[in-house]
């Protein structure tokens, strides 16, 4: 398969002009960004890499870290992190709170921002330093020691996250948050921050298209069980009420956040990034689905 032919063929045919969508601007830093960004990585599980646009520039991957979070819970915790938090796609906007009130605070699933900070307040309980262990993990994940927390971004969103401090209050109220309310949001902040590339992201997401194990060292960092079920939460909730539309243009477990990031996987082939930061009304980025949707048309392969 010719991955660079199909990939500058999708940088041919789309451009940010054609899009319709805007840059978040909820979180005042990342209303900064430069909306013409556009970049994509496909690393294949021969270890070839290939890419176009500003797929080395990092950006703020905000939601796809949910990912790695709820890697390091089910690490720790095993079947018991599902009484906390449900498996069920939610259909409704990432940042609800109504179905926390008729669910008893349970959350639909770890990928909308209540999972995750549930998500967050078990790493909170459970590390010595979460901060420390999510950089140290998603470090392993790319062999890169750079990537860290876009401060400026964790700060802005702190300013004005009163919607996820609702989310921690209100599942305190219910009984499923243990922790103060503010080493939780403040965990999940910078979770959020995280800033990486394209390439990186790549390069992180490789372990769920290899059953769980590094590719380049074969290291087993998660079961094959593990691996199977985070695939599977990606498919049905990694893009909140418009995971369905995912499924249906893409057909990938895949992952996205509100930087304009989205990572997606093609088991036992390969791991894919796009970014652009223009997001649709549902807060995905819009050429960044288009892209994907032609990578899975153009080589004539996804899961189904
Ligand atoms: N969908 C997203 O990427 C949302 C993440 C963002 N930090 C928030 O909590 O609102």
């Amino acid at each position: 398969m010719d991955y660079q032919k199909i990939l500058d063929q999708i940088h041919e045919e789309l451009t940010y002009k054609d899009a319709l969508g805007k840059v978040a601007s909820y979180i005042p830093e990342l209303a900064k960004v430069d909306p013409r960004k556009f970049g994509m990585h496909l690393y294949c599980d021969d270890a070839s890499h290939f890419s176009f646009g500003d797929s080395e520039e990092r950006f703020s991957i905000q939601s796809i870290s949910k990912v790695f979070t709820l890697t390091m819970a089910m690490q720790l915790l095993g079947e018991d992190l599902w009484e906390r938090v449900d498996v069920e796609p939610s259909g409704d906007p990432f940042n609800s709170l109504t179905q926390l009130e008729y669910e008893n605070g349970v959350p639909r699933n770890p990928f909308i921002n209540s999972g995750a900070l549930v998500i967050a307040d078990i790493l909170v309980s459970n590390l010595q330093d979460p901060k420390r262990e999510l950089l140290e993990f998603v470090r392993k994940l790319t062999g890169n020691n750079t990537i860290d927390y876009d401060l400026d971004v964790a700060n802005s969103e702190k300013s004005t996250g009163y919607r996820n401090y609702a989310l921690v209050n209100y599942m305190k109220a219910l009984g499923n948050i243990k922790n103060d309310v503010e080493p939780i949001v403040d965990f999940y902040f910078h979770q959020c921050s995280l800033a990486m590339s394209c390439k990186e992201l790549a390069q992180a997401f490789m372990l769920f298209a290899n059953r769980g194990k590094l590719l380049e060292t074969e290291e087993k960092i998660i079961s094959k069980t593990k691996t199977k079920r985070i695939n599977a939460l990606m498919q049905t909730c990694g893009f909140y009420d418009e995971a369905g539309e995912f499924s249906f243009e893409v057909g990938l477990p895949g992952k996205s956040g509100v930087g304009g990031g989205i990572v997606a996987i093609h088991p036992s082939k390969y791991s894919v990034a796009v970014w652009s930061p223009l997001l649709n009304k549902k807060g995905n980025s819009e050429l960044g689905m288009a892209a994907l949707e032609r990578l899975t048309t153009l080589t004539g392969f996804s899961i189904f």
